[in-house]
This record gives structure tokens, C-alpha cells and sequence, in this order.
């Protein structure tokens, strides 16, 4: 295995993965080994490492599957099983899944006795290019996306895209989304290569390449600023509406993946932009078209719009009650803290309304 980014950095391409999981359980000082993972990739990843040597059925936490899983109730459960199978301020937690059990997985590990070490392995697309990386973890709290939780960096972030070949289309292009946000924050040359990728019909190997170059760019932003005080906001564009989609879907009983939010949150980000910074219209009219042919279209009327605004207020950018949303000037050229009036956020709903 080799470090992905710098000397430093704390993500690791797997060469050999049980040998490279074994490398870490024992490189790190612990004294007890614990795995959690949900349903679903325990079930599908699970088999891929179970010859492990240091994990163990016993000491094994199985969550249930889905965002909607990614609350207080399975937190709760998960530091009961910590506590009463006998981990201390020595354990280590190994999350084995996608986003949801690396986003809780890390927050329990790191509120567990004040703090245990914890080691992500990313399988899906989206968290081996995003959620398992740079330290964010956290849950959903009385339906707001990631309401609390802490930054805290994973003692090492292991990826082994061959976890990607059982993974669904849907979550397959859900990871994309983030991909495509990266290139949006980057340049214009990364979205020109990205768009052309057949994200439906995937070749591998190349997919691998563009996972790669994906995580130096999250790294980038993460290493320069990594409690989000500044430039890390960029990895936010997109998020301010997405998560309103996300959260309004979920309320419904409709809900969608976060790549997907994401991606109708980037193109009424890309109309603010427009409007607050003169991104061309032309290339958002082209992008929008582009998305939409990607990950469909979220449906909703003007008797949402009051809700999707309350629950934008909730952003974690926020100051002093105002939005404030990452927008671009021009794709790569970022601008953080803007500030958009609640007509100008009406007319970007409105505008994402009528593109279809
Ligand atoms: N902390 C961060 O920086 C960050 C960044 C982006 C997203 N997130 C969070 O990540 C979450 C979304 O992550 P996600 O899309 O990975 O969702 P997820 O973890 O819910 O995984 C999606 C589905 O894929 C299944 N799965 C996992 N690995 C599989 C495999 N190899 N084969 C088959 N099925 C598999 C899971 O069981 C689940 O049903 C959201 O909660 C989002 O808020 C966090
Ligand atoms: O790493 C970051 O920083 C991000 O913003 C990455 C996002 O893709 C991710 O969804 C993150 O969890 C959003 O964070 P939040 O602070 O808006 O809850
Ligand atoms: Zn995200």
C-alpha cells in the first residue's frame, strides 16, 4: 500500500487489502480491534476482509442501512455495544461502508471515552472520494443533515476500489455527483474530462484513475483549511440547497441519495452564481442540461419553497442569521461567503422548477 497525497497524509491506496488492514491494526497501539459496519456492506464487503487476522464476530457492530439510520438512535446503540463489549480509551474502531457508517461510525469514535482511534474503509464511490475523508463526522439530528458532530481526522482512510464492483448504479452515480462538485471547485480541464466519462457504463480501471485525482483534490482543500474556517468551504458548493433537498425528501418519505441532492443543489448554486457573481448563463444552461440527463429531476412545487428556506437556515456556513453559499465565478474560481436574498434564492428554486 502507499500514501495517496503527501508524506503526511493519512489516505492509503490498499495493495494487498488483508495484509494492509493487518498492517494497520498493529501499527497502531490498541489493545481491542472493533468492526462497524451497516447491513448492507457487511454483507457485500464483509467476506472481502473476514480472514483478517485481529477482527472478530464478538466484537463486530452491525448497523442498520440508510440515511435515515444516520441518527441518534443508532448512535446510542452503537456506544452501548463499545461499552458492553469492553472497549476502553486503548480500542480501535475499523468502519467498514459507505458515507453513513463513516459519518457515525468516526462520531462515535471519536465521543466514545472522550475519543478512540478510528480507521475508514470506504465502499462506495461517494466515500472513497469524499465521506471518508478530511474528518467531518457527525449524524442527522430532528431532520437536519448533519446537525451534530465533530471534526475529528480518521487515523488512516484505506481504498480498495474493487469494494466498488457490488456497488448499485444508483449509489455508483450518487458518488459521481461529489466527483463532479470536486471539478466544479477545481477546473474547468477536470469537468471536461469528467464529462465525458460513461459514469452508466464505467471502465473501471479508468474510474480508479479519476478516484485518485479526486481525493488530491478533497485533500487540497481539507489540508489548507481543515476546521473549515475559510477555503474548505468550497467542498460545500452544491450543499446549501442539496441538503434542503435532502432533508424535504427524506421528511416526505421520498428519499433521494446525497449525490443526488447534491447535483440539483449545484445547479440552482450555478444559477445564484450567475446572478450574484455573472457565471455565464450559457454554461449554466449547459451543465443544468447536463446534470439533469445524469440524475434526473427533484420535483417539487412553490408550496415548498417557504420549507426548503427554513431548512437552508440550518446550513452550518451560516453567520449571524444569513446564508451563506460557496458560489462560482467561473468553474475553479470559488467564492465563499456570499450572501443571497430570500427573493434571489426563491428565483433559484424557481429557475430549477422550469428547466425541465
Ligand atoms: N463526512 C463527509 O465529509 C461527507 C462527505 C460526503 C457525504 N457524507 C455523508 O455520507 C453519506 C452518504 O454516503 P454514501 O452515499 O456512501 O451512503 P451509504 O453509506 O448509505 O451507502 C449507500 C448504500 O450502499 C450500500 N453499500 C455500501 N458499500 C457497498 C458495496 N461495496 N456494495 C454494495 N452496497 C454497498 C450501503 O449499505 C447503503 O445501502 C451521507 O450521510 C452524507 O451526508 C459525508
Ligand atoms: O468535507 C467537506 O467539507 C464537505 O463539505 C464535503 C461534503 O460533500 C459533505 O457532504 C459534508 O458532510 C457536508 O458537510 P456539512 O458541514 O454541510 O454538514
Ligand atoms: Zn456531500
Amino acid at each position: 500500500m502507499f500514501p495517496l497525497l503527501s508524506k503526511e497524509s493519512n489516505v492509503f491506496i490498499a495493495e494487498d487489502l488483508k495484509k494492509d488492514i493487518e498492517y494497520f491494526i498493529s501499527g497502531f497501539p490498541h489493545d481491542k480491534v472493533f468492526l462497524l459496519s451497516d447491513e448492507t456492506a457487511y454483507e457485500m464487503c464483509y467476506p472481502k476482509i473476514k480472514e483478517v487476522v485481529g477482527l472478530s464476530p464478538e466484537r463486530t457492530v452491525i448497523i442498520p442501512s440508510g440515511d435515515h439510520n444516520k441518527g441518534v438512535e443508532t448512535l446510542a446503540k452503537v456506544w452501548h455495544l463499545l461499552s458492553h463489549g469492553g472497549a476502553d480509551r486503548k480500542s480501535l474502531l475499523i468502519t467498514l461502508g459507505g458515507g453513513m457508517p463513516c459519518d457515525l461510525g468516526g462520531f462515535a469514535a471519536s465521543t466514545f471515552k472522550r475519543g478512540i482511534q478510528f480507521i475508514n474503509i470506504p465502499t462506495t464511490l461517494l466515500a472513497q472520494v469524499d465521506a471518508s475523508i478530511g474528518g467531518k463526522t457527525g449524524i442527522n439530528f430532528e431532520g437536519f443533515k448533519n446537525e451534530v458532530g465533530v471534526f475529528n481526522q480518521a487515523t488512516a482512510v484505506l481504498i480498495e476500489t474493487s469494494f466498488l464492483d457490488t456497488l448499485d448504479k444508483e449509489n455508483i452515480v450518487s458518488g459521481f455527483a461529489e466527483m463532479i462538485k470536486h471539478a466544479f471547485i477545481y477546473s474547468a480541464d477536470r469537468w471536461d474530462q469528467l464529462k465525458d466519462f460513461d459514469i452508466f457504463n464505467p471502465d473501471y480501471s479508468q474510474l480508479k484513475e479519476l478516484v485518485a485525482d479526486s481525493i488530491r483534490i478533497k485533500d487540497h482543500f481539507v489540508q489548507n483549511d481543515p476546521l473549515e474556517n475559510h477555503i474548505r468551504k468550497a467542498l460545500n458548493f452544491g450543499h446549501t440547497f442539496g441538503h434542503a433537498f435532502e432533508s424535504l425528501a427524506m421528511h416526505e418519505n421520498r428519499a433521494v441519495l446525497h449525490g443526488y441532492a447534491v447535483a440539483f443543489g449545484m445547479i440552482c448554486e450555478l444559477y445564484l452564481s450567475h446572478i450574484r457573481l455573472g457565471f455565464p448563463m450559457p454554461q449554466v444552461m449547459s451543465i443544468a442540461n447536463q446534470l439533469e440527463s445524469i440524475f434526473g429531476h427533484f420535483e417539487f412545487t412553490k408550496d415548498h419553497f417557504d420549507e426548503l428556506y427554513r431548512l437552508m437556515t440550518h446550513d452550518k456556513k451560516n453567520d449571524s442569521n444569513r446564508i451563506n453559499f460557496t458560489l462560482l465565478e467561473e468553474i475553479g474560481k470559488i467564492q465563499i461567503n456570499c450572501q443571497a436574498s430570500k427573493d434571489e434564492i426563491f428565483d433559484s428554486l424557481h429557475f430549477y422548477c422550469n428547466i425541465k
